[in-house]
């Protein structure tokens, strides 16, 4: 039985367990249980607070877990794991910042932030001593309050900065998003290639759509340089003389252009649909 580790709160905790429901799994029917077996797939989640859960990937005590890149690298034992999938979701950066117009320097500096170890391994990278003060959240609010000089924190859209008079400076400490983690060094059985498929057919489900339209057959090449498909498209003879259907899959994110072209080309009948799931 495979066992894998899940946020059981937080911002990961909801869009972790909506991938895994996409990807046919089963989840826990309350936020509050810790344990949900899914014996149809033999495999068991166990819902850990995020920042745990390369403890027990790490140990092998559980065979994989889903939790934050950067979580990762704050807990001492995320070097014993490693990462297998990048998951796409809980994107943000992580990054030093200071009231607005004071100097940016990190030396001899009070900086506050949730993520110690991340902060005392830049420091130690870059030369720099400083005093590390660790708090639990709302880190923003340290420099107002005269507990620190700079922050060291999560950005996603840099709101919670901006409220707080705060900008940001130097370079990201690190870019985070949800990943799937492994024991470092581990092998992976038929469970966890089945998992890392499924969960790879959810992303592709998500970032691309399927493309249908019919075009003159004259104008086929054309239309196929602009809709190439993963593999190749496919191609259909229509009953209406010298035409043909196609269907291909396209990025989400360049279907208006990729649809706007084929009607320029001739192409009519353009249809997108969603894709639900996908082995490729
Ligand atoms: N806007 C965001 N705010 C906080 N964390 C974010 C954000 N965007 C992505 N993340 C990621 O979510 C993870 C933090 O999750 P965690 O469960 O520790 O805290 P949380 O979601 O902020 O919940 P809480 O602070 O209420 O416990 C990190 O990996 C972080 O990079
Ligand atoms: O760049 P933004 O889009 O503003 O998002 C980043 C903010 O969101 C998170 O706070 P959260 O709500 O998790 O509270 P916390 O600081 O108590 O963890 C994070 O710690 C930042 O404060
Ligand atoms: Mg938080």
């Amino acid at each position: 039985m495979l066992r894998i580790a899940l946020p059981n709160k937080g911002g990961l905790s909801a869009p972790a367990q909506e991938m895994l429901r996409e990807a046919g799994y089963r989840q826990r029917p309350s936020e509050r249980d810790l344990t949900c077996l899914d014996a149809e797939n033999d495999v068991e989640f166990f819902y850990l607070r995020p920042r745990d859960i390369a403890t027990y990937v790490s140990s092998g005590d559980l065979d994989l877990g889903i939790t934050g890149r950067d979580l990762v690298r704050d807990n001492g034992s995320g070097a014993g794991t490693e990462e297998l999938l990048d998951l796409g979701f809980g994107r943000s950066t992580f990054r030093y910042a200071t009231r607005v117009g004071s100097k940016h320097e990190l030396g001899g500096q009070r900086i506050a932030t949730s993520f110690p170890e991340l902060v005392l391994k830049d420091l130690a990278a870059r030369g720099e001593t400083a005093t590390v003060i660790r708090l639990e959240g709302a880190v923003e609010n340290a420099v107002r309050l005269g507990v620190a000089d700079v922050i060291a924190d999560v950005v996603e859209t840099g709101a919670t900065l901006r409220q707080a008079g705060l900008e940001v400076f130097g370079e990201p400490l690190m870019e985070s998003s949800a990943i799937l983690i492994r024991r470092e060094g581990g092998t992976s059985n038929g469970s966890t290639a089945q998992l890392l498929r499924r969960l790879q057919g959810v992303l592709v489900a998500r970032r691309y759509v399927m493309l249908a339209y019919d075009v003159r057959a004259d104008m086929l090449e054309d239309a196929c340089a602009l809709t190439p498909g993963i593999e190749s498209p496919t191609i259909s003879p229509l009953h209406r003389e010298g035409w043909v259907a196609v269907q291909a899959m396209v990025l989400l994110a360049d279907s208006h252009r990729i649809m706007d072209e084929l009607y320029e080309l001739g192409a009519r009948g353009i249809l997108v649909t969603s894709i639900h799931a996908c082995r490729l």
